[in-house]
């Protein structure tokens, strides 16, 4: 296995260890958020009881695969904890989510949790967030306006394609804006929410309670002051 991936999977195994058999937890998506999984998974086969929200079809695939068991908002409000990947951590703990295109649900699932726990490898850790180009999630009604009110921010939003448009689970296009050095996170994001069109942006201000950092010879965990 290659070191990054044996990093992510030492600190999704870490991780696991703020999850108690009973609660219900939001599971992330991602290369990271597969090794927290599996280190439930290892769990359940020794009797022990989870119950989870995906943050994507892929999480709830990797879930039942487990034996986790699904659940949703009908039938829970909040969530013991919810435990994810990102893309960026910079120094105040905001976040750049959404490269696996799953940042609305990522951000309903963190919000609805006591506690949203981060979970990467060192080369997330950045200065200041801006050089994993932003993703956001926004309507296909009207996208080359909402493009073009993004564009005019200067953050030079690119539409996610694959061999087609990349559609999100809930059925809308991102944004992948390669807009540079973000100076001030908070207010892009309010300025985001602002333009119609736009559903949600990858950035998640003032979210993380805990960060757990995988580095190539130990793990640390940070704990965000509130
Ligand atoms: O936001 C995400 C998916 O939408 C992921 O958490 C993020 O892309 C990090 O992924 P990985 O753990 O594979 O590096």
């Amino acid at each position: 296995m290659a070191d990054l991936e044996m990093i992510k999977r030492k600190v999704g195994k870490e991780a696991s260890q703020f999850v108690e058999s009973g609660m219900t937890i939001g599971l992330g998506f991602g290369s990271t958020a597969y090794w927290l999984i599996q280190a439930l998974g290892e769990r359940v086969k020794n009797g022990e009881i989870f119950y989870g929200v995906p943050t994507s079809n892929q999480t709830a695939e990797w879930a039942k695969e487990v034996g986790i068991h699904l659940t949703d908002f009908a039938h829970v409000t909040t969530l013991d904890v919810a435990i994810d990947g990102a893309d960026e951590v910079d120094e105040n703990f905001q976040l750049i989510k959404g490269g696996g295109g799953a940042l609305l649900r990522e951000k309903i699932v963190a919000s609805a949790a006591k506690e949203f726990i981060v979970i990467v490898d060192y080369t997330k850790i950045v200065q200041k967030l801006g050089a994993f180009p932003l993703p956001i999630e926004i309507i296909p009604f009207g996208y080359e306006r909402t493009q073009k009110q993004i564009a005019d921010l200067g953050l030079h939003p690119a539409l996610r394609k694959e061999e087609e448009v990349y559609l999100t689970d809930n059925g809308n296009y991102i944004l992948d804006c390669d807009g540079g050095v973000i100076e001030n996170p908070s207010e892009l994001s309010h300025t985001l929410h602002n333009i119609p069109g736009v559903v949600e942006s990858g950035l998640f201000i003032d979210m993380a309670a805990k960060v757990i950092v995988g580095k190539e010879d130990s793990i640390e965990i940070l704990d965000v002051k509130k």
